[in-house]
């Protein structure tokens, strides 16, 4: 059964919208000049950039044969059609994106995203070799109501149907309270490892425990240098989903060096 230590935290910067596609190229630049191999074999590091900026990361990304990895903010349910303004699977693969996020908070509060659209993108995602990070968390009424897990797992049940244990053995969870996300308020330690365990424990329940115990769930909302490392000593946080911090190099710097904080 892989250990807590077996699974390799995951740190990845959410740009959200931006950073255009020369700020793009500077940015991953600094992040290369900043961190060194030592970095990349603790911690997976990864930028999710605004579609417009993925061709110009993935030619960086290649010419100088960087270990950074990169994925994108959204991925269309539809492989090819009319359906404008989409972005698909087959292009963000053509891209040799890594990752994809599904289901974020603001997708879902801004574009009326739910369980069923969530549920087609992670398939979409698997079909063309993609790995979901899939957003879910709670916002503030249902946390002071005591809803969190309850309202957090829904979320994970209603992504996950009928995908197969082969493909969620490779997914990433990120656990984002709505309320924590650029609001400068963060979840304590314990608030994050009680819903990440939940969900793990979740995925023990629909597949098996071995897998539950490989797949890596994030904690996402308001992840700085100053939070990180208290956040990530819990058992069952695996990584960071980092938006405002992620857009200033020295400090995702910090953040993945979160050991030395
Ligand atoms: O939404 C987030 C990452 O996906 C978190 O954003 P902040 O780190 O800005 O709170």
């Amino acid at each position: 059964m892989a250990s807590p230590e077996a699974r390799t935290p995951l740190m990845a910067g959410n740009w959200k919208m931006n950073l255009n596609h020369l700020e793009a190229i500077a940015h991953v630049q600094k992040l290369a000049f900043g961190l060194s191999d030592k970095d990349f074999d603790a911690v997976e590091v990864a930028v999710l950039p605004p579609f417009t900026d993925l061709r110009s990361v993935q030619t960086l990304v290649d010419g100088d044969k960087l270990k950074i990895r990169y994925g994108a903010q959204d991925i269309s349910a539809h492989d090819d059609g009319a359906y404008t303004g989409e972005v698909s699977g087959p292009m963000l693969a053509k891209l040799n994106c890594t990752y994809v996020v599904v289901g974020h908070s603001e997708r879902r509060q801004y574009h009326g995203e739910a369980e069923e659209s969530c549920n087609a993108k992670v398939k979409a995602a698997y079909r063309h070799g993609l790995t979901p990070i899939l957003c879910v968390g709670e916002p503030l009424d249902v946390r002071k109501a005591g809803g969190h897990i309850a309202h957090t797992l829904a979320q994970l049940d209603g992504a996950l149907k009928d995908v197969p244990a082969e493909h969620v053995a490779s997914i990433v969870v990120a656990y984002e309270p709505v309320w924590a996300i650029g609001t400068g308020e963060v979840a304590t330690p314990e608030n994050a490892q009680e819903v990440c365990a939940a969900i793990r424990g979740r995925l023990a329940e629909l597949y098996d425990r071995p897998l539950s115990e490989g797949v890596r769930v994030q904690y996402g909302g308001s992840v700085k240098a100053g939070n990180v490392a208290a956040i990530m000593a819990q058992p069952d946080v695996d990584g960071a989903l980092v938006g405002g911090a992620a857009l200033n190099a020295e400090e995702f710097v910090k953040i993945v060096r979160f050991r030395d904080q």
